[in-house]
């Protein structure tokens, strides 16, 4: 981490909001980390439950807090999403420099500059033709659940950078620029695309939950938090603790506090120099990977061992069988109609490794269907009830015979995704995306070897666990 950049933004915190950053509040420190960028250090031991610093909420970006400098677009509607990254991106820093923005300049400048190892910057700069042949190959290796999580991705960006297009269409927003590289007369283009995609991801890899609807599940209720986000992800633990949500919100006065306030551990000590780390959720790596543009690390035998919790999507070999199954439309009809449609995954923890309980369900209702050609409803119908009931918690199964033949699918599936598997490790290991000394795209490519490592290794622990027999 720049030290002028991490001191100009404390100045800003403490001068323009102020923040207290002096020794008895501010207990923290960012530093880089190989690797992971930059990262957060406690600046001193902790003991537990130390308030570890508190950021004014006038200091954060959100939609509340941007939407207060663009008057004129109240009638507009952008989310939150759209209007936080179009801020960012009309006060994007020039090159080395910091950001010209009068408000949030201080704030904007300690962003990352760079996204070229997101692999959504590769699938965007694939589909406006600026993708390099390391990016295309590494996009073609990787594991299709992943793939669909990032065209996902694509959706959701390109579908925003359409809204904020529209808004950008009025010279008085682009007027308020800092950029003297762009002026009213501008048209979108690949450049600014990619600049609008430096914004979004910046909104999309450091984004919080922070309540500023009284819905839970708004989709505005997040927040930048300037400190807060130079916090690295681990999958074990978490040491910072947000006060968040009915702390702040259950009283009366339905509104956001004036500090967001974060805790270290109620039960442990924090020692001066040690990293914070924040857990961004319990997410499996393909979701790390596709949104955030790493995976956890996965320790030799750990997913054998149960010690990691390995999770593989298996949506695309089961929805195959459904689409040849002769009564698939019908099947799914069901299954979405129950919401059992998708999301199928297979875990190696806890052990025994198992199938997700969604799975199981498809899976019970398509071989309670098997060697059938033609059906009439009543008999359908009553076949649909019988499996009702086992989802419903009145009975365990639809019939032994049901329970192997699910069983002996699954295993066939699991066997599948294992051998795609071997296959495709062998494919990344001789891919032209394994070049490279020590830069981001070594780390990429290895990252990406995780992937699939984790599909072979939970695909046969699954394996293991239906030949012994488990019970799931
Ligand atoms: C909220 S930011 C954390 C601060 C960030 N490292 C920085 O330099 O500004 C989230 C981003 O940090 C990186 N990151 C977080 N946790 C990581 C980890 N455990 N390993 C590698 N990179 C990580 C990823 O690039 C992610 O998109």
């Amino acid at each position: 981490m720049e030290r002028p950049r991490w001191e100009r933004l404390l100045r800003w915190l403490s001068e323009e909001h102020g923040m207290d950053v002096g020794e008895r509040a501010f207990h923290v420190k960012a530093r880089d980390v190989p690797g992971a960028g930059r990262g957060l250090f406690a600046s001193r031991d902790c003991p537990p439950s130390t308030t570890l610093f508190k950021v004014p909420s006038t200091a954060l970006m959100n939609k509340t807090t941007i939407a207060k400098l663009y008057p004129q677009l109240r009638e507009r509607r952008l989310s939150g999403v759209q209007l936080v990254s179009m801020h960012i991106f009309l006060h994007k820093p020039p090159k080395e420099e910091e950001s010209r923005d009068p408000v949030f300049g201080s704030y904007i400048s300690t962003l990352p500059r760079d996204f070229s190892s997101h692999p959504l910057t590769w699938l965007v700069k694939r589909d406006i033709k600026e993708g390099d042949a390391w990016e295309r190959a590494a996009l073609s290796v990787l594991p299709p659940s992943t793939v669909q999580k990032l065209s996902v991705l694509q959706e959701r960006f390109l579908a925003d950078w359409q809204a904020v297009g529209y808004v950008l269409e009025d010279s008085t927003i682009i007027a308020t620029s800092s950029r003297t590289d762009i002026s009213p007369a501008i048209s979108p283009s690949n450049g600014l695309t990619m600049d609008y995609l430096w914004a979004w991801l910046n909104v999309n890899t450091r984004c919080i939950f922070y309540r500023i609807q009284p819905t839970l599940s708004h989709p505005d209720n997040f927040t930048l938090c300037p400190v807060l986000d130079f916090a690295n992800h681990s999958s074990g633990h978490t040491h910072i603790f947000p006060v968040v949500d009915s702390d702040v919100w259950g009283g009366v006065a339905k509104k956001p506090p004036k500090y967001f306030i974060f805790f270290s551990p109620s039960q442990e000590t924090i020692q001066q120099g040690q990293q914070l780390y924040l857990q961004y959720g319990m997410h499996p790596n393909t979701f790390l990977f596709s949104e955030y543009g790493f995976v956890n690390d996965v320790p030799q035998g750990a997913i054998k061992s149960g010690a990691y919790a390995g999770e593989v999507d298996v949506q695309e070999p089961v929805e195959e069988l459904f689409a040849q199954h002769v009564l698939g439309p019908r099947l799914k009809a069901v299954l979405t109609d129950e919401s059992y449609w998708g999301d199928w995954t297979i875990h190696a923890a806890p052990t025994p490794a198992h199938p997700s309980y969604r799975l199981m369900a498809a899976l019970r209702l398509l071989h309670a269907f098997d060697d059938v050609t033609e059906i009439g409803q009543a008999a359908f119908d009553s076949t649909v009830d019988q499996w009702r009931e086992v989802i419903y918690g009145q009975t365990d199964k639809i019939s032994l015979q049901n329970e192997k033949r699910w069983r002996a699918s699954l295993y066939r599936i699991c066997s599948r995704v294992a051998e795609r598997a071997r296959t495709r490790l062998t494919r990344v290991s001789t891919a032209e995306c394994t070049d490279e000394d020590g830069s981001w795209r070594r780390w990429m490519h290895s990252n990406i070897s995780i992937l699939w490592k984790e599909e072979l290794e939970v695909a046969e622990a699954v394996v293991a666990s239906l030949k012994a027999d488990a019970e799931f």
